[in-house]
């Protein structure tokens, strides 16, 4: 209150009296440096003042000039208070610690916006699933084979999709905001202790046939997607999901299609053409069946890779399905968050790269993958914020 009077007094102190209304702020700069007598108190806001109206004018001017003086300062803190936010984010982009027990902070529309961003002119349209209408009515073209278009393939991929289901569920339809988790595959996880955190995402992404038997405290234990191929489908589904976790088939050839009929129709099955054995008895609802739109291998072969959509080399490049997991999430979800990404650099070239067993990277020397080229790809998502990381990178 004393600090109030004294500023009121020093400002009025330099209001020289012949101020006109119009130029009252322009005067009250020119200072009050000789003001003497009759002017001088007028200037202090004197009582005894023979114009009534002036000590009103100056008490206006004084609270304006308290306003301005309060409105800088506001604005000085808000400047203050975004830098250390943005500096905060920069310090956390390679790794975001999730404050145990509350939700994250959603904002609608982000990842679409980072989306945007990243991927520059790309369709927000793209169904997430392969749908039967776009194969049954009106074939839709597609610009290429598998495993970025479905050219070629459009007779098998009509009959499994008669059998599958495309919609996304209506649980998931309905969040306003969507928080998804991408869970990598990466050795990162153990002994983090993520769990709880990892099962409070709406959305929980994992891959191929990584387990959460065993490992619910370092990975949790909700699966909402879990992305495969017939090669890395686990043989006993029923132990690692949930009843309502969607297996999300990635299709990299013909006979991938093959094998999902052959499972879901109970028809003769074909071993020959794969890589590795996928499971020939495979216990699952048909209704947890979908097939992923390869618009995302395109995306994320295209835009995060730049890789070459024709490659005429035996051992064909290709996104890994964690990578190709989080395109899918940016189009899917409003908030991104990814753990257990990032391989063992090459100082640690015996450290295994999975959490759930000991496996090291000279397992992938045939895969086509270029996991440093992916590392480049995933830290700059993280730079420009457009998904966070919950384990280091
Ligand atoms: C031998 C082999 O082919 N291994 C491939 C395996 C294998 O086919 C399945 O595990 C079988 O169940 O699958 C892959 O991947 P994988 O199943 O190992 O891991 C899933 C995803 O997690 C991310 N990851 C994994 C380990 C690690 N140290 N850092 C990571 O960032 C990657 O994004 C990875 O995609 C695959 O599908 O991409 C890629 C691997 O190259
Ligand atoms: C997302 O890719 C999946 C996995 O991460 C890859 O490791 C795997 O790569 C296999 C590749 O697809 C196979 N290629 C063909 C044409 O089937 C390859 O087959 C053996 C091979 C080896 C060397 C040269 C030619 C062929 O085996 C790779 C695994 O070692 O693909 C997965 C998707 O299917």
């Amino acid at each position: 209150m004393e600090e109030a009077d004294e500023s009121r007094e020093e400002i009025s102190a330099q209001m020289p009296s012949s101020c006109p209304n119009r130029v009252r702020r322009k005067c009250s700069l020119s200072g009050t440096a000789g003001l003497t007598g009759r002017e001088g108190q007028v200037a202090r806001g004197s009582r005894d003042d023979s114009s009534p109206q002036e000590p009103w004018h100056l008490r206006n001017m004084i609270s304006k000039s308290r306003w301005k003086l309060l409105a800088t300062l506001a604005l000085v803190l808000a400047v203050m208070v975004w830098y250390s936010i943005s500096r905060e984010d920069r310090y956390t982009e390679l790794f975001y610690f999730p404050i145990p027990g509350k939700k994250e902070p959603c904002l609608q529309g982000e990842a679409e916006r980072m989306a945007s961003k990243l991927f520059g002119n790309y369709s927000r349209e793209q169904p997430v699933f392969l749908q039967l209408k776009d194969y049954f009515w009106v074939k839709t073209p597609s610009a290429y084979e598998l495993p970025y278009g479905t050219k070629g393939s459009e007779d098998l991929l009509l009959r499994v999709l008669a059998i599958t289901s495309y919609s996304v569920p209506e649980s998931i339809q309905s969040l306003k905001c969507r928080r998804c988790v991408v869970v990598g595959n990466g050795h990162r996880l153990r002994n983090s202790s993520l769990g709880e955190a990892i099962n409070k995402y709406d959305v929980v992404i994992r891959l191929n046939s990584a387990p959460v038997a065993g490992y619910e405290r370092d990975v949790g234990s909700k699966t909402t997607l879990r992305l495969f191929y017939p090669e890395s489908a686990h043989f006993n589904p029923k132990v690692e999901d949930n009843p309502d976790t969607l297996l999300v088939m990635v299709a990299f050839k013909a006979m991938d299609f093959h094998w999902i009929e052959s499972i879901l129709s109970d028809k003769k099955r074909v071993q020959k053409g794969f890589w590795k054995q996928p499971p020939l008895i495979w216990d699952v609802n048909p209704k947890q069946i979908r097939i992923l739109n390869p618009f995302f291998m395109e995306i994320a072969a295209d835009k995060l890779l730049s890789l070459p959509i024709q490659q005429p080399y035996k051992i064909k490049q290709k996104p890994t399905t964690g990578l190709l997991a989080i395109t899918l999430a940016l189009h899917l979800c409003d908030l991104v968050h990814i753990a257990g990404f990032g391989y063992p650099d090459a100082h640690h070239k015996r450290q295994s790269i999975h959490y759930y067993e000991y496996i090291t990277l000279k397992s992938m020397v045939w895969s086509g993958h270029n996991v440093s080229q992916e590392a480049l790809a995933i830290k700059r998502m993280l730079e420009i914020g457009a998904v966070k990381n919950l384990t280091y990178f």
